[in-house]
């Protein structure tokens, strides 16, 4: 019998979707997803609310079954759960910390917990927050215990780490906090993290690559990179609105006082002359490809 599936292989990507569908019920909450995440990329997870964020995630540590192909570095999640979990870090919620704890008492518990932790870097990863090693949980403000089961997860020796909504409910400094932190201490060109959040402006700067899910379904799974060679979008006057139309864009929308229209290609030649090329920002993508279509008609601009 050929072990190799059950091995996990430093090269290969470290998430291969392939087909993957999952129902609750008659209920589908993934459908035919396909995906891939390489090492080293940041890779965000958007979608609506019920769009299937926490459904892939849980899929992806093995705490759901799927149908269809679902390899997390090399191994299956569900099966190979514990080889699996040696290699990824997985918080469901940043925002909770036993309460009693303190600081110092949760390194020490980590210690014992998984052997890929070092207590050194969670204390040197601390050092870099305003919470104490003899703080209590309960004393410790929400972003604090944001940073805090960050500093814990990131001195984990894994490979892949998974955020379900991982700013939620924090404010801004403690989002920029957060991110930073991971971005500088965690992520090192090998190790991967997949984030969902709703907070698409804030996290299209540290994002390397998107995956987009509308009703289960992933409707852009793409590197930043690629957006801009892939999306054009032109800004122009209202005057040539029709001819814009009648190229059938993805999305019109206000920008500065006028329209841009955003194309999936290349738009015919005769339109490029008729506005100025510019960014599409992931925030206008992700209205374009996961809003209602019910809705489009209603908030597109009308020019
Ligand atoms: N345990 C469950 N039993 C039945 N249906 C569920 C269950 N969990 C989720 N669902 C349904 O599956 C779909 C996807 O839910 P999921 O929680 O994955 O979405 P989400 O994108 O994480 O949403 P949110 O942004 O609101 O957290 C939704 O329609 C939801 O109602």
């Amino acid at each position: 019998m050929n072990t190799s599936t059950t091995t996990m292989n430093p090269a290969a990507a470290l998430v291969q979707a392939q087909g993957v569908s999952l129902h609750y019920g008659k209920k589908a909450a993934l459908r035919d997803v396909s995906f891939t995440i390489p090492k080293g990329r940041v890779v965000g997870l958007l979608g609506h609310n019920g769009a299937g964020k926490t459904t892939l995630m849980k899929a992806l540590v093995g705490l759901l079954a799927v149908e269809g192909e679902l390899q997390v570095m090399g191994v299956s999640p569900r099966q190979d759960r514990a080889q699996l979990l040696t290699q990824l870090s997985y918080i469901p919620d940043v925002a909770v910390l036993p309460r009693w704890a303190r600081v110092s008492e949760l390194i020490t518990l980590m210690a014992q917990l998984q052997p890929k932790f070092s207590a050194e870097r969670a204390r040197e990863l601390l050092r870099r927050t305003s919470v104490g090693l003899d703080d209590k949980v309960k004393s410790l403000s929400k972003g604090m215990v944001a940073q805090t089961h960050l500093a814990l997860i990131a001195a984990i020796d894994a490979r892949l780490m998974i955020l379900d909504e991982p700013t939620l409910g924090l404010d801004v400094l403690s989002r920029k906090n957060f991110y930073e932190m991971l971005i500088d201490e965690w992520c090192d060109g090998e190790r991967s993290v997949l984030i969902s959040t709703h907070q698409v402006e804030e996290v299209e700067a540290l994002l390397s690559d998107v995956i987009m899910l509308d009703e289960g379904k992933v409707v852009l799974s793409i590197s930043l990179e690629d957006i801009d060679q892939r999306f054009v979008a032109l800004n122009h006057d209202a005057a040539v609105a029709d001819a814009m139309a009648a190229a059938h864009p993805l999305l019109r929308y206000r920008d500065q006082g006028r329209t841009t229209s955003l194309f999936d290609g290349a738009p015919p030649e005769s339109l490029t002359g008729l506005g100025q090329r510019v960014r599409p920002s992931l925030v206008d993508l992700f209205v374009a490809l996961t809003r209602n279509p019910a809705l489009n008609n209603k908030t597109s601009a009308s020019a």
